[in-house]
C-alpha cells in the first residue's frame, strides 16, 4: 500500500517506522530541515531500550504532498489540524485516517469531500527523541473505525500490520473515541494540575474522590449508556499506566500547548448546550488554560 504520514512527531515517526516494514511510506514534515534529516539518516526506532535497525523512507515537506497516497495518516496535534485540513481539502484523492485524541476534530471531518474518512485511537506510547528517532514506550494497539465511506482499507491495514503493531477495526467510531475521551478527560487534567503520575489518582484516597466525581460529570454530560463499563476501562488504563506521566502533565511541565480544547473543551461545550452543570470540568478546563496562559505571558 502507498501510505503518506502527515507529521513527523512521536506518533508520525512511530507509524512511519512500523508501516514502512511492508508498505511504501512517505513522511510529510512541517519543516524541510526535518525531511532532510530523515532522508539522510533513515528512521530510527528504540524499543525496550534497544535500537532497532534503521529503515529508509522518503520524507518531504508538507508543501510537496500531492495527495495521491492510497492512505494518508494524519499525525499532528488536534490544535495543528486547521492548517492540515485545508491542504487535505485541496489535494486529497485517497483515504484519510485521523489519529487525534479527543473529540474536537470530529466537526472538521464533516467538511471533507474525500470518499473515505477514518478515525483512530492510539493506545501506544511514543516519544520523539530527535528529528529521525522515536522511542516506543507503551506497546499497545491502534483502534480504527470508519467516519465516512467503506472500510476496505482499514480491513487491509489490520491484516498487513506487522507483529507488535496491531490494528483493530471497531464498528462504531463514536463509541471508540468516547471511550478514549473519558480516559483522557479524567486522567490528563487531574495529573497535570495535581502534578502526579497516573497511578496516584487511584492510590491516593483524596485524589480518588476527585477522580470519581470527574468521571461522574463526564458520564452525565456524555449520557453514557453503561457507566460501569466505562469506569472499568478508566481504572484499567490508570492501573496499567500507573508509573507514567500523562501527555498533558508533560505538555504543561515542558511549557507546551495542550490538547485541552479537544478534551474538556469539547465536554464543556456539550454541557452548556445540554444545560448540564459540570463544575469540575469547568474548573479543570480553566486551570489548564490558565497554565497555558502563564507560558504565553512568560
Ligand atoms: N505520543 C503519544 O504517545 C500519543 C499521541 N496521541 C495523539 O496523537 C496525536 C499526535 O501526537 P504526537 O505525535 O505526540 O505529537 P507531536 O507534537 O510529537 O507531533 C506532531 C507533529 O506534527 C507536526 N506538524 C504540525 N503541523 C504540521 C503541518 N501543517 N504539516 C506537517 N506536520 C505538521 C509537528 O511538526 P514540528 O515538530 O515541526 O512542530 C510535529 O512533528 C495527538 O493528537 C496525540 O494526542 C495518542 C496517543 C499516544
Ligand atoms: C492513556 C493516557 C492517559 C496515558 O498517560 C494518555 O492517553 C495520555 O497521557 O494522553
Amino acid at each position: 500500500m502507498k501510505i503518506g504520514i502527515i507529521g513527523g512527531g512521536s506518533i508520525g515517526l512511530l507509524f512511519s517506522y512500523y508501516l514502512s516494514l511492508d508498505n511504501n511510506v512517505s513522511v510529510y514534515t512541517r519543516t524541510r530541515e526535518q525531511a532532510e534529516l530523515i532522508n539522510e539518516h533513515g528512521l530510527h526506532l528504540i524499543k525496550g531500550g534497544i535500537e532497532q535497525d534503521p529503515l529508509q523512507v522518503t520524507a518531504a515537506p508538507i508543501k510537496e504532498w500531492k495527495g495521491n497516497d492510497d492512505l494518508t495518516v494524519v499525525a499532528v496535534k488536534q490544535y495543528q489540524l486547521g492548517g492540515v485540513i485545508s491542504v487535505i481539502k485541496d489535494k486529497a484523492k485517497g483515504s484519510i485516517l485521523f489519529l487525534q485524541n479527543g473529540y474536537g476534530h470530529i466537526k472538521l471531518l464533516s467538511e471533507l469531500e474525500t470518499a473515505e474518512v477514518y478515525v483512530g485511537s492510539v493506545e501506544h506510547g511514543a516519544v520523539r527523541m530527535n528529528g529521525f528517532t522515536v522511542q516506543h514506550n507503551g506497546l499497545g494497539v491502534t483502534r480504527t473505525a470508519v467516519f465516512k465511506g467503506e472500510d476496505d482499507l482499514l480491513r487491509e491495514l489490520s491484516t498487513i500490520a506487522p507483529s507488535g503493531f496491531p490494528f483493530i477495526l471497531e464498528p462504531d467510531f463514536k463509541e471508540m473515541l468516547i471511550k478514549k475521551l473519558v480516559v483522557n478527560s479524567v486522567i490528563n487534567p487531574l495529573t497535570a494540575i495535581l502534578k502526579v503520575k497516573n497511578g496516584e489518582l487511584i492510590h491516593n484516597p483524596f485524589y480518588f474522590e476527585i477522580f470519581k466525581q470527574m468521571f461522574d460529570e463526564c458520564a452525565n454530560v456524555l449520557d453514557l449508556p453503561n457507566r460501569e463499563q466505562y469506569f472499568e476501562i478508566l481504572m484499567t488504563v490508570c492501573e496499567k499506566t500507573a508509573n507514567n506521566h500523562s501527555s498533558m502533565y508533560k505538555d504543561i511541565e515542558n511549557g507546551r500547548q495542550t490538547e485541552i480544547d479537544a478534551i474538556l473543551g469539547y465536554l464543556l461545550e456539550l454541557s452548556s448546550s445540554k444545560n448540564i452543570k459540570a463544575p469540575l470540568i469547568h474548573n479543570y478546563y480553566h486551570c489548564i488554560k490558565g497554565k497555558e496562559h502563564e507560558r504565553e505571558g512568560a
